[in-house]
């Protein structure tokens, strides 16, 4: 992908001598890898998710037209850019390579100047839009991710449990009083507030599987993937400790001391078959009752449990 030091350009072609002379052109700004067929050509973009393909379209076997209909079917291949470089240069062979989504066609013989150009160009889109995906999915005060990027995560998360037969938990967590510390102390303080509690439940999570969110106001959300339930609740109780350790004080004269949290979390068994959003629903009601037990504590139920055998972990 792009964020690598240097971008990945797949390039496809069953001549040999064009490979080496495209690759040759374009080795000192990107990272090449080469397939001599369509086949070829779909099994190395869905292993090494080029930024860019750079196909021919007549080849023997599959040709160029059948390689990038089945690139833009599959989903980890669907978003590549693909850019055809080909001999076949009437308008019909190009309108047809742009309908069936290439971002650009280059007639063979082709221009080198042309050739690096307009890569560069392609690579220079792709890298704004990743920049934009990456802008649009975190949420600005706090820097981690915001409602749009958990709502995709959870999805994803509940697919891939369900296809693995693994489970996975899902906590709210929601600031303790936060209306009065905002009142007592300001909006902007409040705004520091959030920014120092998500700061601790990311340091406390394993970033590779895991995803903390800002759901909204002054909730987040936490996914937790690949791990046992006994693992998932040390985990989520050394959130609750981590933010309890900031010892921000809180309003001393209605003896809060400091800034806590509820939280509501759910162990969802792999057997599962509900909807993600019954998930949410339960962990959103385990908050309900963590507020109205006190506050300042964690509750925990397997999703198949019923509420008699809910525990409370922590007080
Ligand atoms: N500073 C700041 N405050 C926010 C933000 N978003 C929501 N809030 C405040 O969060 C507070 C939430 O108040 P309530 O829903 O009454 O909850 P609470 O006072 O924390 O009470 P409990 O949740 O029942 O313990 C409101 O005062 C909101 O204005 C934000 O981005 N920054």
């Amino acid at each position: 992908m792009i964020s690598k030091e240097l971008p990945t350009v797949l390039i496809v072609d069953d001549e040999k001598n064009n490979l080496r002379i495209l690759s040759d052109l374009l080795r000192d700004e990107v990272h090449v890898i080469l397939a001599k067929d369509g086949q070829q050509a779909i099994a190395k973009a869905r292993q090494m998710k080029p930024d860019i393909i750079l196909l021919d379209v007549i080849m023997p076997g599959m040709d160029g037209f059948s390689v990038i209909s089945e690139l833009k079917r599959l989903p980890e291949t669907s978003s590549i850019p693909v850019i055809f470089v080909s001999a076949l240069s009437d308008a019909d062979s190009e309108a047809n390579g742009l309908k069936l989504g290439a971002c650009d066609y280059i007639h063979k013989p082709f221009h080198a100047d042309i050739v690096k150009a307009r890569v560069q160009l392609h690579l220079k889109l792709l890298q704004q839009r990743y920049l934009l995906e990456r802008l649009s999915n975190i949420d600005p005060l706090t820097s981690i991710a915001n409602r749009r990027k958990f709502d995709g995560h959870l999805k994803e998360t509940w697919l891939q449990s369900q296809e693995k037969r693994a489970s996975f938990a899902l906590v709210m967590i929601d600031i303790d009083y936060f209306k009065q510390y905002n009142d007592t102390f300001g909006h902007a303080a409040g705004d520091i507030v959030l920014e120092k509690v998500a700061s601790a439940i990311s340091s406390n999570i394993d970033s590779e599987n895991d995803l903390i969110a800002r759901y909204g106001g002054e909730e987040f959300v936490l996914i937790l993937s690949e791990k046992d339930e006994d693992q998932v609740q040390k985990l989520t109780e050394a959130c609750w400790v981590a933010i309890k350790d900031l010892k921000i004080p809180h309003s001393r004269e209605d003896d809060i001391e400091y800034v806590t949290v509820s939280m509501g979390g759910v162990y969802c068994l792999p057997e599962f078959t509900l909807e993600p959003t019954k998930a949410l629903d339960k962990a959103d009601q385990l908050l309900y009752k963590a507020k109205q037990q006190g506050r300042n504590r964690v509750l925990w139920s397997r999703m198949e449990d019923t509420s008699d055998n809910k525990k409370s972990l922590s007080v």
